[in-house]
């Protein structure tokens, strides 16, 4: 049993069995967990409404960003408990860890392998653009990866909504948006933005920081560091080749309407140079297709006929079923054996 406040993880009981903490950000922390049914690993981010306070929306606008997303690489909900003094949202676990440790232990990446980790960031954000949300608070530290070093991104709770207030926003960015290194110059300055561009810049600074193990804009003083992105100028190693500098200038552009937009990203070389098929970008998920396989596998543990069970796993309510569903179809796709205990 956990340690202190265990009435307050009574909601976990029989379901998880927490182990130790993966990290804590500004919203609380993320454990560890076993879904105990499948004995997976899960991640548990553990929200105190006290702490939150009036920030309680970005839990609301990360829950309904989750709910409707869902993309090979975006960090997959799978279940979503509250109680009266916490959110649980249990997550899929990405075992190997944050991007920025990666980039930090390989110093920087070589450009065949920045460019494995860019593709998939840039099909995450155009699928996230499609249904039109931004993310805006793209950074290493929102970037996971799996054990097969496939990338996700996590957080969404500064993300922009359909048609909400955030697509065009002129927030300052303490109020809404996230860390100064990786913001758009015209969102650090106050200025009429759009999301989706904002997102692009950010995915600039990214590229430069997996190709260059370093920040294009840098300075302890915040004023400074302002300066140094809203000029837009940065330092380019010797070690950059030709179209690494070329793709960075298209994004780093200080003039939103000047910047590469998400779907020239899509068909420009630099992403296709090695590969055949162009970016495709698509979810390969389809919430009306449910694996019989798997479906089966739950229906004997719950002693339902095939079909009442496809039809309970269609309704996504993201309960312990959908967690379930999940965690057998990874197994299945990584060619594991899954099975569930007959029923009591
Ligand atoms: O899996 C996660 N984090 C994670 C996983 C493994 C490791 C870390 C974090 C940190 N370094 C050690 C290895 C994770 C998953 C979902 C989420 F919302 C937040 C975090």
């Amino acid at each position: 049993m956990p340690d202190t406040g265990k009435e307050s993880y009574r909601a976990l009981n029989g379901l998880y069995v927490l182990h130790d903490e993966l990290g804590s950000g500004g919203f609380g922390k993320v454990k560890l967990a076993t879904h105990l049914l499948t004995g997976q690993y899960v991640a548990i981010k553990i929200i105190d409404k006290k702490k939150i306070g009036n920030d309680l929306p970005r839990v609301k606008t990360e829950m309904d960003a989750l709910r409707t997303l869902s993309h090979q690489n975006i960090c997959q909900l799978y279940q979503y408990i509250e109680t009266t003094e916490k959110f649980f949202i249990i997550m899929e676990y990405c075992s190997g860890g944050e991007m920025f440790d990666y980039i930090v232990r390989k110093e920087r990446l070589p450009e065949a392998e920045a460019r494995h980790f860019f593709r998939q960031l840039v099909q995450a954000i155009a699928y996230v653009h499609s249904l039109g949300y931004a993310h805006r608070d793209l950074k290493p530290e929102n970037l996971l990866l799996t054990e097969e070093l496939k990338l996700k991104l996590i957080d969404f709770g500064l993300c922009a909504r359909p048609g909400g207030p955030g697509l065009v926003n002129n927030k300052p960015l303490d109020t809404c948006c996230g860390s100064p290194a990786y913001a758009a110059p015209e969102l650090i300055l106050g200025q009429q933005y759009l999301g989706n561009r904002a997102d692009v810049w950010s995915m600039g600074v990214l590229l430069y920081a997996l190709l260059c193990g370093a920040l294009p804009f840098e300075d302890d003083n915040m004023q400074l560091l302002y300066r140094k992105i809203s000029n837009g100028r940065y330092y380019e190693p010797d070690f950059l080749t030709n179209s690494s500098k070329e793709l960075l200038k298209r994004m780093l552009q200080v003039d939103p309407e000047r910047r590469i937009t998400v779907n020239e990203l899509l068909r420009h070389p630099w992403l296709n140079s090695t590969y055949q098929a162009a970016l495709k970008w698509q979810t390969i998920y389809d919430k009306n297709l449910v694996d019989e396989d798997v479906a089966r596998e739950m229906a004997y543990h719950y002693g339902t006929q095939l079909g009442t069970m496809v039809g309970k796993i269609k309704e996504w309510r993201f309960d312990y079923l959908t967690a379930t569903y999940h965690l057998l179809l990874q197994l299945k796709a990584r060619g594991e054996k899954f099975a569930l205990p007959p029923p009591r």
